[in-house]
């Protein structure tokens, strides 16, 4: 190992010995090293310095067997007198480039970073790298900062682009959220992370050379499954109807069970609209059942149309469970605009699980983009956007997931193509739900497409990689197509409308939907 050698930052234990379960620190520091790990940090935040020096020299030995280079927290005096590799700074350490000063030539330094600002300074100080976080909240430090979230360390990576300093997130990494954390921190001009900094899952690990392999796998395969997130389909709009269409007949030979997190006024008829689909609903919100019914569902809807205190809980372990069973999850931020609670609710959803799909009306979609552009009333839109377009492609690429915006035209985006679909009655703006309606339609057809897959690698994968933008399709054109199919039917009023509207779509027929659909592509 040379002083010049490039660090391979996958997997960067940070030691803590408060934390180990069971084995002595050595032997944790051994197993997490024949684990996988590829760079190790020594954090001794509560030893003088000649137990400081003594833990670093003892680790440093251990690291030179394996061929993995040692950084010091804080302390480049230890850093020296162990001859380790570099130094790892916080905010208010000492500066860089004084550290840079002391340090041998060729060593690293890498300094914490919790906003674009930070990561700025530290691009001008020229560290080596970044440790961003804390991204999730931690039980191992107490933090003076907000957590990031998946979704903030985006645009600190985006603010790397060009450089070559490496970055690490930190806090609350764990085996079971790396792969939302992988997806969902990739930046829309693709600037992924170089690695996981992780104390507590390894060091804290009954068995922390398993610990570290699964980190390290799930590390790898991730970011290869990230990297070919980049959907290049070629797809003609006749092949997306195509797929659309078989997507909608697999939901009645599939018959697959829909768990729906949704709200109180619609729960019974987006059960009904389920099973008028083919598939099976599950109305069910106690967050001790989420992983079971993770595992028994091929796909989840969460509709925060009447949040309350009690539901959140449910909605985070859904989501959670729903991403660690590889199942879509589709998310309705109904009314989301109208409160506080609901806005930071929805956001801490976002950094915790990866959506398939997210759907909602312009003022919602608005909200989530942080756009002032469209404005909303409670639970309805009141004005759209000048570009619709542009709009959904960027929110698609930003929340790494299909966008589904619904208005008198509906937008579909997966963050390349867009399409532009005009069915629908006027009637389906008169009865409460028919959003929340097309929820479950865009849940259940997402449930199918996940189980069409056929060649399936789904290591790294947050699902089994189905067609979501297709059934996203298919799911509009299917209630919106029965809407109009209703309209014409005699006597019809809000109330029997529903009705007829559950009967229509039960019945509606392929050939129905290939020869009504309004469906184009936008370029
Ligand atoms: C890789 C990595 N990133 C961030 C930190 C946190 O460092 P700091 O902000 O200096 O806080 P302490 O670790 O000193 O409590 C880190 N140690 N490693
Ligand atoms: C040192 C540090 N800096 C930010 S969060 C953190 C601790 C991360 O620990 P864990 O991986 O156990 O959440």
């Amino acid at each position: 190992m040379q002083m010049d050698d490039p660090i391979d930052f996958s997997l960067y234990l940070v030691t803590d010995r408060s934390l180990l379960a069971g084995k002595t620190y050595l032997e944790t520091l051994e197993q997490a090293l024949i684990g996988g790990v590829t760079v190790v940090q020594i954090r001794e935040k509560d030893s003088d310095t000649a137990e400081f020096l003594q833990i670093a020299q003892e680790s440093k030995a251990i690291c030179d067997r394996y061929k993995v280079p040692l950084i010091i927290n804080d302390r480049i005096d230890i850093a020296l007198a162990v001859d380790a590799r570099g130094v790892h700074l916080g905010q208010s350490d000492m500066p860089i480039n004084v550290a840079r000063k002391l340090m041998p030539e060729g060593s690293i330094i890498g300094i914490s970073c919790n906003s674009v600002d930070e990561v700025c300074r530290a691009r001008e100080s020229k560290a080596d790298y970044v440790g961003l976080g804390s991204v999730w909240d931690t039980q191992t430090k107490r933090l003076t900062k907000v957590p990031i979230g998946v979704r903030g360390l985006g645009v600190m990576l985006e603010a790397l682009d060009g450089s070559e300093i490496k970055a690490v997130a930190i806090g609350g990494i764990k085996s079971t959220n790396l792969a939302r954390l992988i997806h969902g921190s990739w930046s829309h001009t693709s600037h992924g992370l170089d690695g996981v900094a992780v104390v507590s899952d390894i060091v804290a690990a009954p068995d922390p050379k398993k610990a570290a392999q699964l980190l390290k796998s799930t590390f790898i395969a991730c970011k290869k499954a990230a990297l070919s997130f980049d959907r290049t389909s070629l797809w003609s709009r006749d092949e997306i109807l195509d797929k659309a269409i078989t997507i909608m007949e697999g939901v009645r030979t599939l018959n697959p069970v829909i768990h729906q997190i949704t709200n109180v006024v619609v729960s019974n008829q987006s059960a009904n609209i389920t099973l008028a689909l083919g598939a099976s609903p599950i109305m069910a919100t106690a967050p001790e059942e989420m992983s079971d019914l993770a595992k028994l569902s091929g796909a989840l809807l969460i509709n925060i149309g009447t949040l309350r205190a009690e539901s959140l809980e449910g909605m985070r372990k859904g989501g959670y469970y729903g991403n660690a069973a590889k199942k879509p999850v589709v998310l309705d931020p109904v009314g989301v605009g109208a409160s506080d609670f609901r806005k930071s609710f929805v956001n801490e959803l976002l950094n915790s699980w990866q959506p398939s799909v997210i759907k909602g009306n312009a003022g919602e979609l608005a909200v989530l983009a942080g756009s002032s552009e469209a404005a909303s009333r409670g639970v309805d839109s009141t004005a759209g956007f000048k570009d619709p377009v542009s709009f959904v492609k960027q929110l698609a690429r930003k929340e790494r997931c299909i966008i589904l915006l619904t208005g008198e035209t509906d937008y579909i985006s997966d963050g390349k193509r867009v399409f532009a679909l005009k069915n629908g009655h006027p009637l389906l703006g008169k009865i409460t739900g028919s959003g929340c309606m097309l929820g479950s339609c865009v849940a259940s057809y997402c449930a199918a497409a996940n189980i069409l897959v056929k060649a399936v690698d789904i290591e790294g994968k947050l699902t089994r990689g189905g067609d979501f933008l297709s059934a996203a399709i298919g799911a509009v054109l299917t209630l919106t197509i029965a809407s109009e199919l209703a309209a014409t039917r005699k006597d019809i009023g809000i109330g029997s409308f529903v009705s007829i509207l559950i009967d229509e779509v039960a019945a509606l027929q392929p050939e129905t939907v290939r020869r009504l659909a309004k469906v184009e592509e936008i370029e």
